[in-house]
């Protein structure tokens, strides 16, 4: 089934156009990496998809719902997003940010416990639940983040850099996450400059150049990002 779609897709911002002609289809179970140099446009395209930053042409469908035709809301709620930099709040613990995450998903209390319970575990954060973010270092609060947008299951995960800034056992620990949400039926677009990585996760790749797709196809397809020559521009 065809989770995510988006068809001709243009964004600007100030002036500048940053995306153009972006068009893709994701399938739900699917891990799809978004490549490309820094600028390309990938959490341009993110934000673009989340409704964060308005499009100027095109359409995106997720699960048959669009910012068109459809409330925000129900768009929104079909997307579950990790952000390049966690985007934690000074007054809330730990726990307090789950609880928040997954009441407005709605996510079943006995299942968000549980769900706390196997992520904190595994993130080694189990005794981190009554701190507030000033207190953890960076690669915690990347683990807070990544938690909250793990607890609900959506049809779709975006995830901007998840492995930025985590150790290799919570690199390891988040990679096997993913697969588990992929297995679940959710579809998950992520980026990473972590290639090695991406090839052992992804089913496929879409790389982006100067905000417009240069190339797409399966993992094993993929060989490298293309040197940046000062003449591209
Ligand atoms: N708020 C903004 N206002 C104007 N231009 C922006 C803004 N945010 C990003 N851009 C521009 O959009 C382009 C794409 O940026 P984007 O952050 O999407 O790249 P990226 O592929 O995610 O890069 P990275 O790998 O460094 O995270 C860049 O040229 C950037 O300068």
């Amino acid at each position: 089934m065809k989770i995510l779609e988006l068809k001709n897709v243009e964004t600007q911002l100030g002036g500048s156009t940053l995306l153009s002609k972006i068009s893709f289809a994701m399938e739900e179970s699917r891990v799809v990496a978004l490549v490309g140099h820094n600028g390309a446009g990938k959490s341009t395209l993110m934000k673009t998809i989340l409704g964060e930053l308005e499009k100027a042409k095109g359409e995106i469908t997720i699960n048959e719902t669009s910012t068109q035709d459809d409330d925000l809301l129900t768009y929104k709620e079909q997307i579950s997003y990790l952000p390049e930099e966690p985007l934690l709040l000074t007054e809330l613990t730990v726990m307090q940010h789950f609880q928040l995450y997954a009441m407005s998903y709605g996510v079943e209390e006995a299942i968000m416990e549980e769900k706390i319970k196997t992520y904190t575990s595994g993130f080694e954060l189990e005794d981190k639940l009554n701190e507030y973010p000033e207190s953890l270092s960076k690669g915690m609060r990347q683990k807070v983040q990544t938690i909250c947008a793990l607890l609900p299951d959506t049809p779709l995960l975006l995830i901007d850099e998840p492995f930025m800034g985590l150790d290799v056992f919570a690199m390891d620990y988040l990679e096997e996450l993913i697969r588990e949400k992929a297995r679940g039926g959710t579809a998950v677009l992520l980026t990473s400059h972590q290639l090695e990585r991406v090839k052992d996760i992804a089913d496929t790749y879409i790389m982006l150049q100067h905000g417009e797709v240069l190339d797409q196809g399966p993992i094993d397809d993929f060989k490298t990002i293309r040197r940046r020559k000062h003449d591209d521009h």
